[in-house]
């Protein structure tokens, strides 16, 4: 083969060599290459080595003559489409002119060769051997290409399909058929498939000039398919005749946003909503509630003291824990309220049907007596406490941030009011909200503006009506508030975090202010410091007050640390441990509030102490009330069957006093004797005996 710029290469085929000569000065002109040969073998090597565009072949040759050469030419498939132009001595001899181009010759040329004739001949059959060749590649290239597209279109993983003006399937690739399970051609009479959007039916769009490709989410439906996603790429054909697809089946991509869009609003421990499902849930509800005009309710549920059941027993016990909670909480709620886990260990409910204040707290009350009997958790007897909030819309708030707000706010106030209850929220409850925040703000200054002091209230001896010991008791000088109360400030305190710090403050200030006292009062008074839950439960404690020990030069037994029942009461294996460690450095222990609740007899004796402290809530009844006095008695003598030191707190009157002393308490704190006082006040009454405030 020779391409457009290269020479093509003429054979010369004649037994003469002078003939060859002769031929050959007559075509060598420079454009063409010429090969010349003697004979017909060497005539077909030539022609099977190499590319030739045309042969000019002399008849009568010995052995091969000119007609069996053009012959077994056309028998080879590289020689057979090479013009042959025989030359011949006999021009008048019809049968052998016949012969030549029966064997395949184009055309004659008659000796004497007339030079013009044979240039002309020659010419027009190398002009057409061009142009065939120039076909030949055309049509090789073309079909190269057309096996090219057909490669790509049978091997994409894309459906392509063409449809006819009357959307019926024309082609389709092996991957279209595969998607659409069709076979070409369909049966004739079969129904059309439904290519649909949401909202109808597929709109194809204009065919024309004008015709743009669309890439659409369609629904396609036939008789062998139910309904499945496509991705659609849709362009008219130019010949307006119909329409090009090209699509994706996207049935598992939707398949995999819809598992993602449940992950996404799922919690994974619990399998309840999480606070995204939850939002998202509740502003459905209020979209129709306010079509509808109807109310909502929505519960807010905290767990109480959750985060001490992880510190104590561990991650895992806390996760079973809220999960065990979960499925108690579902089986309280029926099978159409919404539940969501929107924290740790906070919870939400929403209430669509039956949502009056009465029927919504006879839903708080069963959940709160679903939770009063224990968990067992990997051998741990756990009660999951929980306070609820309640808010209503329209009443409470418009939109999802404002009621979980308000339902929050409600269920802070059950937390005050002592948990394990239910709240209905009202506006009172957000200027409540709204003071207690300010006061947090102001608190976070409180201690390096020393708004804080210590006031110390006498523990007085029954037998000298002296001074034996002193309770610190903090207080905050607000600047625009005044005095606030601890009972106010110890939780916010707590809540903030600032308990920590500002709590080896007071020990710390206490401590020192008893060194001062060694020689004004006397080296055995005893200071008593209250410890919050959480330093009760701080791994640094122990170290916090041997250090402090070490640096005031307090002796240990002087100390005396006041944890009240319900802290210790909370986790009684781990408050024996820290009792004992705390004891063990010889500082004395006190239950504080003895008397508010639990009245922990059973476990006094377990108990690692030294002074039992009745509650002033007990001390106030026991004028008026028989039995409260048959239980003192029998409290102060059991605590000194077990060597504890009594102290009753709050006693006001003589009468308390007296009732007091004949049972055996052997201290007494209240304001009968002294509200709390300045160290200063301390100092002065010393040692004397202290007279009584109300004789
Ligand atoms: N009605 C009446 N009340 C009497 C009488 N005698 C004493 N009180 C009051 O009773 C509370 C006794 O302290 P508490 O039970 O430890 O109860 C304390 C204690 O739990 C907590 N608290 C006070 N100071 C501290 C502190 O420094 N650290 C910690 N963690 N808590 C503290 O705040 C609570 C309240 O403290 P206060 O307001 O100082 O109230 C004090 C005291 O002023 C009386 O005869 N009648």
């Amino acid at each position: 083969m020779y391409t457009e710029t290269s020479q093509p290469t003429v054979l010369l085929v004649d037994d003469k060599p002078s003939n060859l000569v002769a031929l050959e000065a007559l075509l060598d002109d420079g454009s063409r290459n010429i090969i010349a040969v003697t004979s017909g073998k060497e005539a077909l090597r030539v022609l099977i080595k190499q590319p030739v565009a045309l042969v000019l072949l002399d008849v009568q040759m010995p052995e091969l003559d000119g007609i069996e050469v053009a012959r077994l030419m056309r028998l080879n498939r590289r020689t057979r489409d090479i013009p042959v132009l025989m030359i011949t001595a006999y021009g008048d001899d019809i049968n052998q002119m016949l012969r030549g181009l029966q064997a395949g010759a184009i055309d004659y040329l008659c000796k004497p060769i007339t030079s013009k004739i044979l240039e002309a001949k020659v010419n027009n059959l190398l002009g057409s051997r061009q142009r065939q060749m120039d076909r030949e590649v055309a049509h090789n290239e073309a079909n190269k290409a057309k096996a090219f597209l057909v490669e790509i279109l049978n091997t994409t993983g894309e459906g392509i399909a063409v449809l006819d003006s009357g959307l019926h399937l024309i082609y389709t690739n092996p991957a279209a058929a595969e998607i659409l399970s069709v076979h070409l051609p369909a049966e004739p009479n079969g129904s059309l498939p439904f290519w649909c959007e949401t909202g109808g039916l597929y709109d194809f769009p204009q065919t024309g000039t004008s015709a743009r490709t669309l890439t659409h989410e369609v629904w396609y439906e036939s008789d062998s398919n139910p309904a499945f996603p496509l991705q659609l790429s849709c362009s008219p054909l130019s010949t307006n005749q119909g329409w090009v697809l090209a699509f994706q089946d996207i049935s598992r991509i939707k398949q995999l946003q819809a598992t993602l869009k449940r992950i996404a609003i799922t919690d994974a421990l619990t399998g309840l909503l999480n606070r995204a499902g939850f939002f998202q849930a509740v502003a459905a509800a209020l979209s129709k509630a306010q079509r509808w005009n109807k109310p909502l309710a929505l519960m807010y549920l905290d767990l109480d003291h959750f985060k001490d059941v992880n510190d104590t027993h561990g991650h895992p016990v806390g996760d079973k824990l809220l999960t065990a909670f979960c499925k108690r909480l579902t089986t309280s709620m029926r099978e159409y309220d919404v539940i969501g886990r929107i924290g740790g260990d906070e919870f939400a409910v929403l209430l669509e049907e039956d949502v009056s204040e009465e029927q919504v707290s006879t839903i708080a009350e069963k959940i709160l007596k679903a939770q009063t009997k224990p968990y067992l958790i990997d051998g741990h007897s756990l009660v999951a406490g929980v306070s609820i909030g309640i808010a209503y819309y329209p009443d409470d708030g418009a939109n999802t941030d404002q009621l979980l707000q308000a339902a929050d706010v409600a269920m802070y106030q059950a937390k005050q009011d002592g948990r394990m209850s239910f709240r209905h929220h009202s506006p009172e409850m957000n200027a409540r909200v709204r003071a207690r925040n300010l006061l947090m703000e102001s608190l976070y200054q409180a201690m390096e503006q020393n708004q804080f002091e210590l006031l110390y209230q006498p523990q007085v001896g029954v037998a000298d009506n002296c001074i034996h010991g002193v309770e610190a008791l903090l207080r905050w000088h607000h600047p625009d508030a005044g005095m606030v109360s601890p009972t106010v400030f110890i939780p916010l305190l707590e809540e903030s975090g600032l308990i920590v710090k500002v709590s080896s403050w007071i020990l710390k200030a206490a401590c020192k202010q008893r060194m001062l006292w060694n020689q004004s009062v006397s080296e055995n008074l005893t200071i008593a410091v209250n410890l919050s839950a959480k330093q009760f439960s701080d791994e640094l404690l122990i170290h916090q007050v041997e250090q402090l020990l070490d640096e005031t030069g307090l002796p240990a037994h002087c100390l005396e640390l006041e944890v009240t029942e319900s802290t210790i009461i909370q986790n009684i294996a781990t408050s024996q441990n820290v009792l004992k460690r705390l004891r063990s450095i010889g500082v004395k222990m006190a239950m504080d509030d003895f008397g508010t609740g639990y009245s922990s007899l059973a476990y006094l004796k377990q108990l690692p102490l030294d002074v039992l402290k009745i509650d002033r809530l007990f001390v106030a009844n026991l004028q008026q009330d028989e039995r409260d006095r048959a239980i003192a008695r029998a409290i102060i003598g059991l605590a000194h069957e077990l060597g504890l030191t009594v102290i009753a707190e709050g006693v006001e009157s003589k009468e308390q006093y007296e009732l007091l002393a004949n049972m055996g308490c052997e201290l007494i704190q209240g304001f009968y004797f002294s509200k709390p006082i300045s160290s200063l006040e301390i100092q002065n009454i010393g040692l004397k005996r202290i007279i009584p405030q109300h004789p």
